[in-house]
């Protein structure tokens, strides 16, 4: 057997598509799009996210500005440009690119962003609204990866979801997400005793880890879809948690990387920043 691709790049280009009408209707009516990503520091890979970001607003219509701020600054200068961005009306989303500098506390940081610009959905207002299933900005990785499996026609109901890895920005909400829509949710992590017990039993897999290559095709059952969020650089080159070229024989559908989950995590921010440009009051 050998997977089908889940390509989360074409999907991404579609999807962009019909979003440039949709920003170009939203600029003739007068409100333009604008998004703001603060970046502080020079963290290489953040720096080429960022620029990818970037490119992708270009590409739509949507209005970007990046700020860029030192490595060495400090929690109270970036809640101050927080602050000062929440106030600006041409702003409809604000992104503070993650991981910061030591000397800044993460959570105060996003409790700053007022939740109506939170396009990133990692507010604890937004969080709790994704799990009482009201209508908010879902984080945009997990969103992107329900959006391929609806893409796939892959039902998601009544499946064994099994997640490895439990982070606030993937592990978590892509099992919240998968909770409300009627999957039965396993999490796995660091902790985990005998991890591949579980792997095994999952009909939908999602590895959000940061191990090159860690899940193999003896983790996975006959007919799985494995959804690969890793992002790693082995000898320079991009790498996910799945070892591709094994999981592939075993797995019904399968994500690349590059080409798979990351092209979707940016359009569901553009979708989140148009979202609440619409939103504007
Ligand atoms: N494609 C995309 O759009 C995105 C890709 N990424 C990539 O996804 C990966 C995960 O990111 P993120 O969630 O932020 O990472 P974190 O480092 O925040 O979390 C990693 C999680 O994996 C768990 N874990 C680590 N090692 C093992 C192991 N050997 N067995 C089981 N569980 C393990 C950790 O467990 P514990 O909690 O116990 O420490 C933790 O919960 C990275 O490669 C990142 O670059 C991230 C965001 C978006
Ligand atoms: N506030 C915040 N929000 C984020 O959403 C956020 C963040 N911080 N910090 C870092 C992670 C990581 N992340 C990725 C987005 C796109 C790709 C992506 O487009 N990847 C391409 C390849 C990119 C390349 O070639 O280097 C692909 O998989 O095809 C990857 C990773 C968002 N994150
Ligand atoms: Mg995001």
């Amino acid at each position: 057997m050998s997977a089908a691709l889940l390509n989360g790049k074409e999907l991404a280009a579609k999807k962009r598509e019909a979003m440039k009408k949709e920003v170009s209707a939203l600029i003739e009516g007068g409100t333009t799009p604008g998004l703001a990503v603060i970046l502080v520091g020079d963290n290489q890979a953040s720096q080429t996210y960022v620029r990818s970001k970037q490119k992708s607003c270009e590409q739509i219509g949507i209005h970007s500005v990046l700020i860029k701020l030192p490595e060495e600054t400090t929690e109270a200068t970036l809640l101050t440009e927080i602050d000062r961005l929440n106030e600006d009306p041409t702003i409809d989303g604000i992104l503070v690119q993650l991981p910061l500098p030591p000397q800044i506390q993460e959570r105060a940081v996003i409790e700053k962003i007022t939740p109506s610009k939170d396009v990133d959905g990692f507010h604890p207002i937004n969080i709790g609204k994704m799990m009482t299933k009201d209508k908010t900005f879902l984080p945009c990785t997990p969103y992107g990866i329900v959006e391929m499996l609806k893409e796939a026609d892959i039902t998601i109901g009544g499946k064994h979801v099994v997640v490895i890895g439990r982070s606030n920005i993937v592990g978590k909400p892509v099992g919240q997400l998968l909770l409300n829509e009627d999957a039965t949710v396993t999490y796995c992590h660091s902790r985990t005793n005998d991890l591949a017990t579980f792997t095994k039993q999952a009909d939908i897999l999602i590895v959000a880890i940061g191990k090159a290559k860690f899940i193999k095709a003896s983790d996975v059952k006959e007919g799985a879809v494995v959804i690969d969020v890793g992002m790693n650089r082995e000898d320079g080159k991009l790498c996910g948690d799945v070892d591709f070229e094994e999981v592939k024989e075993v797995a019904s559908h399968l994500t690349p990387v590059p080409g798979g989950v990351g092209p979707m995590t940016i359009t569901m921010l553009l979708e989140n920043t148009i979202q609440s440009a619409k939103d504007r009051t």
